[in-house]
């Protein structure tokens, strides 16, 4: 089936590029100077400088050209996914859509397949995501993923079709699952880049990195999560990466934040909008989010990261 990615930024250029080696991609960004440059040079500059952009790689500024393909990812950040669908919302209806942005809409508390089948619930809808650099699969380097939908048939379909010679793609039916774990993920990434842009040590990222699974797994399965999918390449597997990259636009943002440096606001970071959002059900619904409050209290209060690790270590003792 023939494939249109929605999005071309650093994600949805990368997923480009190595889908485009087993037939014509074509790719959509809103900016059409963008698109002609990246027509002419054969190069994305500003996201994936120095990777050739092969011919079958298509961009394009006309969505509903692109939007004519059978299959069509969504490489936009989380918190734009509702505009772009809802303002193409004519020609999406019905499609087969792949979500794949990682994140929890804050104004509603959906992450990405749900925002999509709000909007149009006659929509085929799956999720891409897991552990994965768009500077990796842009260089063709190994990377797995979890393909998530709760058809199984069309899971399967898409797995197949998603599937390149550098990405590897396993299947799941639980939609939320994978959902919650590539978004919870990104602010357990926030708050470890933190303690060691604070100089907090290893022990303590190790500390955080684990104890926020801990609270990813409460969050996910209160809302009807399998353990297991947060165990995999969409949970832990994505946890692992992101906590320990700097690669990680989360983990850096941490870092600036436990350096007390000044952060770049363009650059896209989803986990600051996702604590916010996770934070508020949290409160709502009683769920213990200790790291996710203090990753709030770090954006948004001038709470500091050594009171915040003081605040975590006074808890009052429990089991693990
Ligand atoms: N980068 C990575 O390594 C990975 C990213 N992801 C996920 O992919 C999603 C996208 O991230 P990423 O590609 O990195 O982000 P980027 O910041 O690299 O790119 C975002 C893209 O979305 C476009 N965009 C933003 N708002 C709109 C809008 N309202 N209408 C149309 N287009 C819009 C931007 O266009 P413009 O340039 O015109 O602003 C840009 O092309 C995120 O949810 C992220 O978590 C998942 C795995 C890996
Ligand atoms: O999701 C990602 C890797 O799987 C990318 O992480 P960042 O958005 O933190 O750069």
């Amino acid at each position: 089936m023939s494939v249109g990615i929605i999005g071309a930024g650093a994600f949805g250029t990368a997923l480009g590029l190595s889908l485009a080696r087993k037939g014509p991609v074509d790719l959509w960004a809103r900016d059409a100077e963008q698109v002609a440059a990246m027509r002419d040079t054969r190069e994305h500059a500003k996201h994936l400088p120095g990777v050739p952009l092969p011919g079958t790689l298509r961009p394009s500024a006309d969505f509903d050209h692109t939007a004519k393909n059978d299959i069509l990812l969504l490489a936009v950040p989380m918190q734009q996914l509702r505009r772009v669908v809802s303002d193409h919302a004519e020609i999406l209806t019905g499609k087969t859509l792949v979500a794949c942005c990682k994140g929890v809409e804050l104004q509603s508390g959906l992450g990405a397949a749900a925002v999509i089948a709000d909007l149009l619930p006659d929509a085929r809808i799956a999720l891409l995501t897991g552990p994965s650099f768009a500077t990796d699969v842009a260089r063709g380097l190994p990377t797995a993923l979890t393909l998530a939908c709760a058809d199984e048939a069309l899971g399967q379909v898409l797995q197949r079709d998603l599937t390149t010679t550098n990405l590897r793609l396993y299947r799941t039916s639980d939609v939320i699952g994978a959902e919650l774990g590539g978004a919870l993920k990104n602010v357990i990434a926030i708050a470890c880049g933190a303690v060691i842009g604070a100089g907090l040590g290893d022990s303590a990222r190790a500390a955080l990195l684990t104890r926020g699974y801990a609270e990813m797994q409460r969050m996910a399965i209160a809302r009807g999560a399998r353990p297991e999918t947060l165990a995999g390449l969409s949970g832990l597997g994505d946890l692992v990466l992101t906590c320990t990259s700097d690669h990680s636009r989360n983990y850096r943002l941490g870092l600036s934040l436990g350096r007390g440096e000044a952060f770049d606001p363009s650059i896209t970071v989803e986990g600051a909008a996702t604590a916010r959002a996770v934070a508020q059900e949290a409160a709502r619904s009683g769920l213990d989010m200790p790291i996710t409050h203090a990753v709030v209290g770090l954006l948004d209060t001038d709470l500091t990261i050594n009171d915040a690790m003081a605040d975590l270590l006074s808890r009052p003792l429990k089991e693990e």
